[in-house]
């Protein structure tokens, strides 16, 4: 249920101010609204947060209660043990901070878990990225949060894929001028948001146990792919980058890396 409360009536009884509107908010449309003061059910924090960072016109501030594990990730900066994926996305988009924690004693009966009052404002204007970019690149930086970022950059499936986007990007010839509006970040864009975001809920996981390895020479198909390698790691060290790890990196250092590897033709969507 979301209830709108319309200040543009003061002075009317508050019974005509509020609209009541029945129904799942992760569906239905929101109203234009500037400030959002909410008790959610924990288990759509993650989609109703980039739901509200993905409505427009873009609210003014969002006051809510979330689960205090998640609230602890919204808010975790770099080098945080905390910190991943969540806090890296949703603090590109806005300010976040944590206002009070909220005992599972406060409640009657105590619920098993303990919560915590954040607030979220929506950076103005949003950064100039494609998020799809982005969170391409910030995926698989968080995949192994603690391995470097040279080791994440020599595995095979991660080479093999950038080096298909990158001949994929080639092939379609794209001008300059059409890769600088690509990388702008449309309200289109920011919507994708809410349907990226299933897996981010409470991730916590750093070490996958898949198959991905760093692919060494004897794996190297020919010429092309070395030379593939030789970029990608050029690029890593041209930032300074290939011994840092995702856990260290703040959203300055990710929208760096991002621009190193745009200009050099790589693209992570
Ligand atoms: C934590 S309770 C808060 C209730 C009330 N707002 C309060 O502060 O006391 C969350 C409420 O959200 C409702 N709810 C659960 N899923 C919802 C959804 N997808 N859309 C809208 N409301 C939902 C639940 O029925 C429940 O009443």
């Amino acid at each position: 249920m979301v209830l709108e409360f319309n200040r543009r009536f003061q002075g009317t009884p508050l019974s005509s101010r509020l609209k009541v509107i029945q129904g799942d908010v992760l569906k239905c449309d929101l109203p234009y609204f500037d400030i959002c003061v909410a008790n959610i059910p924990y288990q759509i924090s993650s989609p109703l947060t980039f739901k509200l960072l993905s409505h427009r016109p873009i609210f003014r501030c969002a006051v809510i209660m979330f689960q205090h594990e998640f609230a602890m990730r919204l808010v975790a900066k770099a080098g945080d043990s905390l910190y991943c994926r969540l806090s890296v996305n949703v603090q590109l988009l806005s300010r976040v901070s944590h206002l009070i924690k909220v005992g599972r004693n406060n409640f009657r009966p105590p619920p098993k878990v303990d919560s915590s009052v954040v607030r979220i404002k929506p950076r103005k204007p949003l950064p100039s990225v494609s998020f799809k970019e982005w969170d391409g690149l910030v995926r698989l930086c968080f995949n192994r949060k603690n391995k470097t970022l040279g080791s994440i950059f020599k595995q095979k499936k991660v080479l093999a894929l950038l080096e298909k986007n990158y001949k994929t990007m080639q092939s379609l010839q794209l001008t300059s001028d059409a890769e600088t509006s690509e990388e702008k970040m449309s309200e289109d864009d920011v919507a994708l948001l809410a349907h990226m975001v299933d897996d981010l809920n409470m991730e916590t996981s750093d070490e996958k146990d898949d198959d991905e390895m760093e692919m060494d020479d004897a794996d190297i198909v020919g010429e092309g792919r070395a030379f593939f390698k030789e970029k990608m790691m050029g690029i890593l060290q041209q930032g300074d980058f290939a011994e840092k790890r995702a856990s260290k990196l703040s959203q300055v250092d990710f929208l760096y890396l991002l621009s190193l590897f745009n200009k050099t033709g790589i693209h992570f969507s």
